[in-house]
């Protein structure tokens, strides 16, 4: 079934302020227009754009792959030209949006498409919440029931046709599609909107669209390490930053700190960029020895570079013995300081293995981390 969006894109935004209309300002980097279009594509078999004659340049270079209609003088007359543009072309039904509402989700354009199955249109809305008053010069001059009130959304959808043949008909102007649906006689389903599916209008929406924006875009990054090292003569083992004494020492190419080691390692991981023997070679003789800080601050570091913050960690050491506990506070507070977060972002804890297998056997110490990054 052939389905289209019409994007209308031909207003002047003169609610909105700014230099140029507001389809033209930019919202998380790309004009406001070009995120319309993406939320559309591969939902449809073909966009039309309807466009300002001023903004045939822009157009062309952000509506890529969709066919561009000049609109008229008022949002009714665009969606009309665009209609017509597409008489004949085999479609079936049509999705008609708002270039001002980016942030339309797949879930509100899969339940108008859904509901077209079993109405000659559909539409999202959202149910009035607040009071409703009518006002008169500064006052209020009286209350208005809001009961069955809806705030009508896009994309407003509709057996291609219909709505032809309704747009043709209709005398006067329209505040949206479903009026002029309406006025042909067409039933008009009402489906789920979203809050977040608003109309940049003024010049304050552009923020909170932004905030939507970034919100979506959160990008969440786990990675996991895993460390052994095994005993050998010593008076003293480093695990996370921390000097503790034991009879025995870990053996390693440096201070074999495997707690430490293992969660930079988790760091790295999250990071899909290796682990600690790709960036600090144990055959290069300058980290014999090292103190394994330099590890896990340069994880850090490069967490910071790539744009992410860590969201917490946790390490979990294995082993008999030394008792971790007594230490756990001060090695959190370390691993904190070396990697510039709050201490209540990162866990210290052990565990034993119940004298079984090698750590058991007390042979070594092994170390399991996991890190979560965020990128805001
Ligand atoms: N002649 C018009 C007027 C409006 N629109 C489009 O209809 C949508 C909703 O209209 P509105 O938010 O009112 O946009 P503007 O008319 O641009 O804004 P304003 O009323 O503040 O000038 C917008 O995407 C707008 O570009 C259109 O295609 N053609
Ligand atoms: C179509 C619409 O977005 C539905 O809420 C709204 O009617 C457009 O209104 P405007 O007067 O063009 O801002």
């Amino acid at each position: 079934m052939g389905t289209a969006a019409v994007i209308v894109a031909a207003g002047r935004g003169s609610r909105a302020g700014g230099d140029v209309p507001k389809q033209w300002q930019m919202l998380a980097g790309r004009p406001v227009l070009a995120h319309t279009i993406d939320a559309f594509r591969g939902k449809v078999d073909r966009i039309t754009v309807t466009i300002h004659p001023d903004d045939r340049a822009q157009a062309e270079a952000v509506a890529q792959g969709c066919d561009l209609v000049e609109g008229g003088p008022s949002r009714d007359s665009s969606v009309r030209n665009a209609l017509l543009s597409l008489d004949g072309a085999g479609i079936q039904r049509v999705l008609i949006h708002d270039g001002a509402r980016p942030l339309v989700s797949a879930a509100v354009i899969a339940r108008v498409l859904a509901a077209l199955d079993t109405h000659p249109g559909a539409a999202p809305a959202l149910p009035v919440t607040d009071a409703l008053w009518r006002g008169a010069d500064g006052l209020v001059a009286g209350t208005q029931d809001r009961a069955g009130l809806w705030r009508a959304q896009t994309p407003q959808g509709f057996r291609f046709d219909a709505i032809l043949a309704a747009h043709r008909s209709h005398v006067g102007l329209a505040a949206d599609d479903v009026e002029v649906a309406r006025a042909a006689g067409l039933d008009v389903a009402i489906v789920e909107g979203e809050e977040t599916n608003l109309k940049l209008t003024f010049p304050g929406d552009f923020a909170r669209a932004e905030a939507i924006l970034k919100g979506r875009r959160m990008d969440v990054r786990l990675g996991n390490g895993y460390d052994v090292h095994a005993f050998t003569e010593g008076d003293h083992v480093w695990l996370c930053g921390v000097k503790v004494p034991h009879h025995r020492a870990l053996l390693g190419h440096s201070d074999a700190d495997v707690g430490m080691h293992a969660l930079t390692d988790a760091i790295y991981g999250a990071l899909a960029m290796g682990d600690i023997g790709r960036h600090f070679p144990p055959s290069d003789p300058q980290w014999k020895g090292a103190a394994s800080d330099i590890f896990l601050r340069h994880a850090a570091d490069l967490m910071r570079a790539q744009g992410y913050e860590l969201g917490n960690c946790d390490v979990t050491l294995v082993c008999e013995r030394p008792k971790i506990g007594p230490h756990a506070a001060s090695m959190q507070a370390t691993l904190a300081g070396i990697m510039g977060v709050d201490a209540d972002r990162v866990s210290v804890k052990a565990t034993t293995s119940e004298r079984l297998g090698f750590t058991g056997r007390e042979e070594g110490i092994a170390a399991l981390a996991t890190a979560c990054l965020v990128k805001a």
